[in-house]
């Protein structure tokens, strides 16, 4: 089973935040793009967004031939997709919705033309139900801004090929992206779990009159948001851990995950799950000592600190704005 990998055109159906941010990419690595969206003024609003968005593209680099004028709207599906190599839906996200219109989608396109949704966790298997050719239909799920964060999550439902998934990951790569391959259909995937948990314990401290939504802004823009950008949870809980590592880190913070701090129930803190989180973050350390991950960590966090006070005074402002 092949699909289309070598794309020249791009459709995007829905063009707001989303939708936008796809045609801002694509245009900008340099495709044909042709989009649709219901909405009165939508072409209008889209020129807009993308206006808006091209000089930061310009600073990270355009390639050859990408240009705003490559951007086509038509007004209906069948249009948009009949021509399209692939194509990126981000419609509001409802499940009839979303299922309606891709029955239209994939009766109209090209058979070996990827499908990729940008819902944020609804179920593939579920909206694709009434595809045509669902062996090619994906979900992509991006992050705003999509034109500038690499990061893609591709999952697959039941009658997803895994040669779509392998063909949309090289499409995205293409784009200069970062494909994450989900390998379980589950609702919300990997990181709109973990940003979905972290928005509701904010939403619980505002609730309780424990902090301003500016002050749990704070809490993350000066702390783990800065390491968080070149570290994840798991690497930088090895190093809290100390030269023990993560072992240390489990028996030491383990117990406070019962008090709770949170409103999350947490995991029951089995042998096996110490075993399998020791076993993953070893993986990820791979040959490098505790002190060389130091060294790494502290040497990109001054890095990024330095980008960051750079950009806010290139925009008037301090960095504790
Ligand atoms: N906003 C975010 O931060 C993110 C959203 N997503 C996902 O992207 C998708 C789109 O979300 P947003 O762009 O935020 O929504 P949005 O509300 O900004 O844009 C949705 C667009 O879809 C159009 N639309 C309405 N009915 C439609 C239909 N039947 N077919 C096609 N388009 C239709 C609307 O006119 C609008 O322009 C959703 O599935 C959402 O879960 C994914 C990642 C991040
Ligand atoms: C709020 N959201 C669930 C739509 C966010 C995302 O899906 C990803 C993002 O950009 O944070």
């Amino acid at each position: 089973m092949t699909f289309i990998t070598d794309i020249k055109t791009f459709a995007a159906l829905g063009s707001g935040v989303i939708g936008s941010g796809w045609v801002a990419r694509t245009l900008a690595h340099g495709l044909d793009v042709i989009a649709w969206d219901p909405a009165p003024g939508a072409e209008q609003a889209l020129r807009k967004r993308i206006a808006n968005a091209w000089p930061a593209l310009e600073k990270q680099g355009l390639a050859p031939g990408a240009s705003q004028a490559r951007l086509t709207f038509v007004d209906t599906v069948e249009t948009c997709v009949r021509e399209a190599d692939f194509i990126q839906e981000s419609a509001p996200e409802r499940l009839d919705l979303k299922l309606d219109l891709h029955a239209r989608i994939s009766a109209a396109a090209k058979p070996d033309a990827i499908i990729a949704s940008s819902t944020s966790g609804l179920l593939p298997s579920e909206f694709y139900a009434s595809a045509v050719h669902p062996e090619r239909c994906v979900v992509g799920h991006p992050f705003n801004p999509v034109y500038l964060l690499p990061l893609v999550e591709i999952v697959g439902g039941k009658q997803t090929a895994p040669q779509a998934i392998e063909a949309a990951s090289t499409v995205y790569t293409a784009l200069g992206m970062r494909p994450l391959h989900v390998r379980k259909e589950v609702p919300g995937f990997i990181a709109d779990r973990l940003l979905e948990a972290l928005w509701r314990e904010a939403l619980h401290l505002v609730n309780d009159g424990v902090a301003t939504t500016g002050e749990i802004d704070d809490a993350i823009r000066f702390g783990a948001g800065l390491r968080w950008s070149f570290m994840g949870t798991f690497l930088t809980y090895t190093l809290a851990g100390g030269d023990a590592g993560m072992r240390h880190f489990m028996s030491q913070f383990g117990p406070a995950l019962k008090l709770p701090w949170t409103y999350l129930p947490a995991p029951e803190l089995t042998d096996k799950l110490i075993d399998d989180v020791v076993e993953g973050t070893s993986q990820q350390l791979g040959d490098r000592s505790i002190a060389a991950l130091e060294r790494y960590r502290d040497d990109t966090l001054l890095a990024v600190l330095e980008a960051v006070t750079t950009s806010k005074a290139n925009h008037g402002m301090s960095f504790s704005d």
